[in-house]
């Protein structure tokens, strides 16, 4: 891990922390992102040398389906299993209560659908993403469908957001995977993250937002002092309870 970037270093180190709960004959949701693909890469690492089998994936994006089949690992079709028996994911804000902002890579309505269909979600991060209050650090992603959607952007301003159209590298409107646009919206510390998503999804036309409330059971975080590993409700670190 020679040219390994310390940040880097910090997500593998947190992926792989979680990959500890991945047991054999387990269903994974695959999480998209710089952090998560640490995750992905190591689940196949333990399926090649057999420190793991019979797991199936399920991937949360075009992106980490690609990097999961180059990688061997077995994945099912796009027909959702009856559960899916663990994810591991990235974010970009987590907050106190385990509340996070996700979608910095566009991936956020699948990532949302495979998170729900979930058994447990793990998110893994580095310490940069830990937030005293949603919005602080980062703008919420709302995908939104291409028709009309400027008004969906008028509607999200008067919620006070400040809303720009997301674009790739090459300055063109950023399509999703379903092939909607997302809108940034930066509110700023949001007080009442309840009260904001229950808001977007009234709305037609804003096909899912990036407030994950009460999603995630487990949060890794890698920081240089070490690992943490919180649980909803729970607090404080935890023990290692990973394959037998
Ligand atoms: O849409 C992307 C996802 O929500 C990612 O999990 C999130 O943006 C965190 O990505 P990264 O690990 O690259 O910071």
């Amino acid at each position: 891990m020679g040219d390994e970037t310390a940040t880097s270093m910090l997500k593998r180190q947190a992926a792989e922390h979680a990959v500890a709960f991945v047991q054999s004959g387990m269903t994974v949701g695959l999480g998209t992102g710089s952090t998560a693909i640490f995750a992905t890469r190591h689940i196949a690492a333990l399926l090649q040398e057999g420190a793991l089998r019979e797991v199936v994936a399920f991937a949360t994006s075009v992106a980490v389906r690609r990097e999961a089949e180059s990688l061997g690992i077995p994945l099912l079709a796009d027909d959702m299993p009856r559960a899916i028996d663990l994810t591991i994911d990235g974010a970009d804000e987590i907050d106190p209560r385990l509340d996070l902002i996700k979608g910095g890579g566009g991936a956020l309505l699948r990532e949302k659908i495979v998170a729900e269909a979930s058994r447990r979600v793990i998110i893994v991060a580095d310490d940069g993403k830990l937030s005293p209050c949603l919005g602080t650090r980062w703008p919420v992603p709302v995908e939104v469908l291409p028709y009309g959607w400027q008004s969906q952007a008028r509607y999200l301003a008067t919620l006070g957001a400040e809303v720009a159209l997301r674009r790739d590298a090459a300055g063109a409107e950023l399509r999703t995977d379903q092939g909607n646009l997302i809108l940034d919206c930066r509110f700023g510390p949001i007080a009442d993250a309840a009260d904001l998503a229950r808001s977007l999804a009234a709305r037609a036309g804003i096909m899912e937002h990036g407030l994950f409330l009460g999603i995630a059971h487990d949060v890794v975080i890698a920081g240089c002092d070490g690992i943490r590993h919180l649980r909803r409700g729970g607090g404080g670190a935890a023990g290692l309870e990973g394959r037998p």
